[in-house]
């Protein structure tokens, strides 16, 4: 299994002098934690996506994190989430079948989650992404703001990283050339069956400082 980590992104919303990966989060930039947490999951190579002028930086980390005999690539991003993806996905060595694309910004997701996401592709899944059921009831709304319709709840879910895919299919799924703010989306426009498998609340998304908050915390509870 290969992953790809997309950690590209500036981090407009947490609003730091600096791209959100190589924010500091307890004592570690979030690019690091991420890099841990992914070979946990035991991949036979990473590829890690980030801005090009923080390419040495990320170089640098790969130096400190035991990766023992797994390849970790460091690659430059593009502008949108769907190009860094892309990006990442061509570094990947031909060896490579099943592909997980996971943000650095959910850089606590426990092993756990990887491995729901891994035995459902394994098990002949096209794709399987992890998903938490909504809390809110959810709305769609026009442009006045004016509600036009009110999903049914129990059929909505958050969901999050890492997305795992079959590599032909998800290769196939890119050239298409189309965003979309997550991988699944590209794969289901094909007409292929996206499952969804257990998430986690650790998984959470770094996107604003009160979520950087919430995971120093989560990370002070674990020890
Ligand atoms: N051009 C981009 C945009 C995003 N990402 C990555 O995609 C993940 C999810 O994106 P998000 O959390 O929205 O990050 P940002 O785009 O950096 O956030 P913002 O929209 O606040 O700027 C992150 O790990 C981010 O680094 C990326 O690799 N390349
Ligand atoms: C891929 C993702 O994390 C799934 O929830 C999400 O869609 C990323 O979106 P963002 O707009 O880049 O935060």
């Amino acid at each position: 299994m290969g992953v790809v980590v997309v950690a590209a992104g500036s981090g407009t919303r947490l609003g730091a002098d600096r791209p959100k990966a190589f924010v500091e989060l307890a004592g570690a930039t979030i690019l690091e934690h991420a890099l841990r947490g992914v070979l946990a999951a035991g991949p036979a190579e990473v590829v890690l996506v980030v801005p090009q002028a923080q390419l040495a930086p990320a170089r640098q980390i790969v130096e400190r994190v035991p990766a023992q005999d797994v390849g970790v690539a460091v690659v430059a991003g593009g502008a949108e989430r769907t190009e860094s993806v892309a990006r990442g996905l061509d570094a990947l060595s031909e060896r490579v079948t099943m592909v997980l694309v996971h943000d650095a910004a959910r850089c606590l997701t426990p092993v756990a989650v990887f491995d729901r996401v891994v035995a459902a592709v394994a098990t002949g899944a096209a794709g399987a992404i992890p998903g938490l059921p909504v809390v809110d009831t959810i709305k769609v709304v026009d442009e006045r703001g004016v509600i036009t319709s009110t999903p049914v709840r129990e059929s909505l879910r958050a969901v999050q990283t890492p997305q795992g895919f079959d590599r032909a299919v998800l290769a196939a799924a890119h050239a298409a050339g189309v965003l979309a703010t997550d991988d699944a989306a590209l794969v289901e426009a094909l007409g292929h069956d996206v499952v969804v498998v257990e998430g986690d609340p650790r998984a959470l998304k770094i996107t604003t400082p009160e979520d950087l908050a919430r995971a120093e915390r989560l990370l002070a509870a674990s020890g």
